[in-house]
């Protein structure tokens, strides 16, 4: 069995996974019946080069965001608005408005296209696919958390506070 697992690489995400030729399994992580060195026999070079798990193990999500700034932005400023002055709990405020109106991703993306202060509401909030260490840590670890298609909870980071919807 474990003799027909190979490593892949994903055309979509662009990282490496596991497949396996017999059973068509497939995953981002090494299957558990693979003892280390196969799988570094599996990984090759750059396995070891990659400092191990990270070759394999750090798969790239995509999300979509609606963000509503406040005076205390990193950058209090918008395609909306030049100059942000609303206080964090009046954006919160918002942003409860908007989570009441959400019935699914249409209506997510709907929102961020006409409501979001970021950039990225002229792609209906999208953000495109990133990994860990891009965006801003309590942004990463809320979309890591979330299954694909699901929508977060009010995030806070530096640049205001989002709603996150994970797409891929
Ligand atoms: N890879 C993509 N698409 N772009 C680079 C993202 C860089 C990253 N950005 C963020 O973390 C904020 C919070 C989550 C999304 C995001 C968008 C911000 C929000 O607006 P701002 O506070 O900048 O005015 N606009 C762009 O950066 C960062 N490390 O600062």
């Amino acid at each position: 069995m474990s003799s027909s697992w190979q490593i892949k690489m994903s055309t979509s995400r662009g990282v490496p996974y596991f497949f396996n030729s017999e059973t068509k399994e497939s995953s981002w992580k090494p299957p558990a019946g693979l003892s280390q060195e196969q799988i570094e026999s599996l990984a090759g070079a750059e396995y070891l080069s990659g400092g191990g798990a990270s070759v394999v193990a750090d798969p790239k999500v995509r999300a979509s965001h609606l963000l509503v700034k406040h005076k205390d932005s990193r950058r209090p400023s918008s395609w909306k608005e030049s100059n942000i002055t609303r206080t964090k709990e009046e954006a919160i405020e918002i942003l409860r408005g908007y989570q009441t109106q959400i019935k699914d991703s249409e209506t997510f993306s709907t929102l961020a296209e006409k409501h979001s202060d970021c950039s990225s509401h002229s792609n209906h909030g999208d953000l495109g696919w990133f990994q860990r260490g891009q965006m801003q840590k309590p942004f990463e670890d809320a979309t890591y958390a979330l299954q694909v298609g699901h929508i977060s909870d009010i995030v806070s980071t530096d640049s205001g506070v989002h709603l996150i919807m994970r797409t891929g």
